[in-house]
């Protein structure tokens, strides 16, 4: 396990250990794999530092000890001839040819910290872990992989314990162990050790799964909602040790965000894999492993992995997309709209491109009604015990007809005002007022399309850059790090947007629209991001534009502003981004 700076034994610590018998599942053992150098000594340490309940399963090793590794604490150090003969009396649970020399786990060394009530840490390579998935050894196996192969080989050289030869062996290997993500039905989750405390993070969330006894899916521990039961069910009837369990189907990503996942191409080619905390086994999903944390890697949005963000207007348009996206780069997200048979669309389309289950949560909510809006944190908190809002992104609008600023009518104005002001502001106090009691502070971001000649939608988007500017100065005047983005979209190819070029008609008669009728400027029905209709297939599917030649943006270019605001250090705050479209891409 690399140059361990202190590994508890197995013994140490087993008084606050939870002994056997006491009623609690026994716990499953906790499968540490990856290439070497990539850091899984350095969190099993971690892990073991910090919770007695776990314990290391000491390998046998034919390899020679490291300055300062201890026989029995690290490794047990042996003989070629030695290993040989254990090898022959079927001492081992599993063994291989590593790196030029031979690393196996004993029987003895996962019964006798298993004995002691503890939750068995094994640190292997990959063909042990194919072994030991066949042992039918109840575990949770987690496969630890590196931000890339140029930091892999920095930490390797970093680490300053091995030959020049032995580096270039160990990073050859790597290739193909970072390959095995992607059999099927090998690991339960992977993690992307770039920065070392979310990575850390992460793993200590799976390790307590393995320590409740859970195997291969998480979904068993999963709260509320009846999607999670049903995963919950099935996550039951899982064979344990997960042997011969049949894996995700196809290794591409498919739909949603998955245009912009595609761009993860730095990982893509070898981290095509497995499971986040919180999905369920791999025989329920079709996220290709390490997707999400790929997405997440390549945005810039790991540290963020677990998180629950809020996405008003998620029905259609950028609020989809971006609920889409954030869910697939492994956010929990909480995905409002006031039309719910177009949440059923969307939780149907994050489920069938992988996202657990249990990290999805669509809530139907008309934000102009206070009482909606106010339930939402307690809703979140029921759905995450312990959890909050940590982001929101504010895109909901309506736009309605008869809004003109000339001769408009009072309740179409009254309508946008409590919707797109009002309603921002409402979901903005409610998640800020759920931070400061967490203590814990995120991001607002605020979606205002900027169009002129809309009367008082175009006021109201003025608004809502304005509360944004304006929750900016009352943040840094109590000295809190809330952190408050705009972004500014100009005119979009969204529904809101097309019936809008279409002189209000219905995307049915959208559909049948000559090209070049009406102009993005006049007066319609609709919102850049939630259509104010409920109107079936949703915006997100791309259909014809009427007004050929106006400079178009889709929802994804939205998301992409929106990721650069989230992804940004936490000191530094976007305040706002102005997109527009160069020409037409329609
Ligand atoms: N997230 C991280 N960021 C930067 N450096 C890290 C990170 N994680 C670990 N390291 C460093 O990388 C080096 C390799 O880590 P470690 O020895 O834990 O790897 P390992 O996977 O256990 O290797 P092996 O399989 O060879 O035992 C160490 O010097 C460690 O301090
Ligand atoms: N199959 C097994 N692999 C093991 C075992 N113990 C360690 N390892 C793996 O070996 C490499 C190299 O380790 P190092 O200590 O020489 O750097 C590393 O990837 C370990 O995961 C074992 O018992 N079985």
């Amino acid at each position: 396990m690399g140059q361990a700076e202190s590994v508890p034994a197995a013994a140490e610590g087993a008084a606050a250990a939870p002994q056997p018998g006491e009623g609690r599942p026994a716990p499953s053992a906790l499968v540490i794999v990856g290439p070497s150098g990539v850091g899984k000594g350095t969190l099993i340490n971690r892990l073991m530092e910090s919770d007695p309940r776990f314990g290391f399963s000491c390998s046998h090793t034919t390899r020679p000890p490291r300055e300062g590794e201890v026989n029995g604490v690290h490794y047990h150090f042996t003989t070629h001839e030695a290993f040989e003969s254990g090898i022959q009396a079927g001492k081992f649970l599993e063994y291989a040819h590593v790196h030029k020399n031979i690393y196996g786990t004993s029987v003895q060394a996962v019964q006798d910290v298993a004995d002691s009530g503890r939750c068995c840490v094994l640190d292997i390579d990959v063909q042990g872990a194919r072994q030991v998935r066949k042992s039918g050894l109840k575990a949770v196996f987690v496969f630890i992989a590196p931000p890339s192969l140029e930091e892999l080989e920095h930490r390797l050289r970093g680490r300053a314990t091995d030959s020049e030869e032995q580096i270039t062996t160990r990073l050859r290997n790597a290739q193909e162990e970072l390959e095995s993500v992607k059999e099927a039905g090998l690991y339960d989750y992977v993690v992307v050790n770039g920065e070392l405390d979310e990575a850390y993070r992460q793993l200590s969330a799976i390790a307590q799964r393995a320590l409740a006894g859970e195997v291969g899916g998480p979904e068993s521990s999963g709260a509320g909602a009846a999607a999670a039961a049903a995963a919950t069910a099935a996550a039951a009837a899982v064979p344990l040790g997960g042997a011969g369990s049949a894996g995700p189907s196809s290794p591409t990503p498919t739909t949603g965000g998955s245009a912009a996942l595609n761009s993860a191409a730095t990982f893509k080619t070898w981290l095509p894999g497995t499971q986040q905390p919180g999905s369920p086994p791999a025989e329920q999903q079709q996220l290709p492993a390490g997707a999400a944390a790929a997405a997440a890697a390549s945005y810039g949005l790991e540290r963020h992995r677990g998180r629950v963000a809020l996405v008003t207007g998620a029905g259609s348009g950028v609020g989809w997309e971006l609920a889409t996206t954030l869910a697939l780069a492994g956010l929990r997200v909480v995905a409002v709209s006031r039309r719910k048979a177009q949440l059923e669309r969307l939780q149907q389309a994050v489920l069938d491109a992988g996202v657990p289950p249990a990290e999805f949560l669509p809530v139907v909510c008309d934000l102009a009604k206070e009482a909606e809006v106010a339930a939402l944190p307690r809703i979140v908190q029921k759905r995450w015990p312990g959890s909050g809002i940590d982001l929101v992104v504010n895109s909901a609008a309506v736009s309605l007809t008869d809004v003109s600023l000339m001769s408009g009518n009072t309740e179409s104005w009254v309508e946008t005002v409590s919707t797109n002001v009002l309603g921002t502001a409402m979901v903005t106090r409610e998640a800020v007022q759920d931070m400061e009691q967490r203590q814990q502070w995120g991001h607002i971001v605020n979606i205002a399309c900027a169009e002129e000649g809309s009367g008082m939608h175009a006021a109201t988007k003025q608004a809502v850059c304005a509360m944004a500017q304006e929750l900016r100065l009352e943040a840094r005047a109590r000295g809190v790090p809330l952190r408050v983005s705009t972004i500014t979209p100009t005119a979009l190819n969204s529904y809101f947007f097309r019936t809008r070029a279409a002189g209000n008609k219905t995307p049915a008669a959208l559909s049948t629209a000559a090209a070049g009728a009406g102009s993005p400027t006049a007066h319609a029905a609709g919102d850049a991001g939630a259509a104010a209709a409920d109107d079936g297939a949703g915006e997100h599917q791309q259909q014809p534009l009427p007004g050929a030649g106006v400079a178009l943006l889709h929802a994804a270019d939205v998301v992409q502003a929106v990721i650069f605001c989230l992804s940004a250090p936490d000191h530094v705050d976007v305040s706002s981004i102005t997109v527009r479209a160069t020409h037409s891409s329609a």
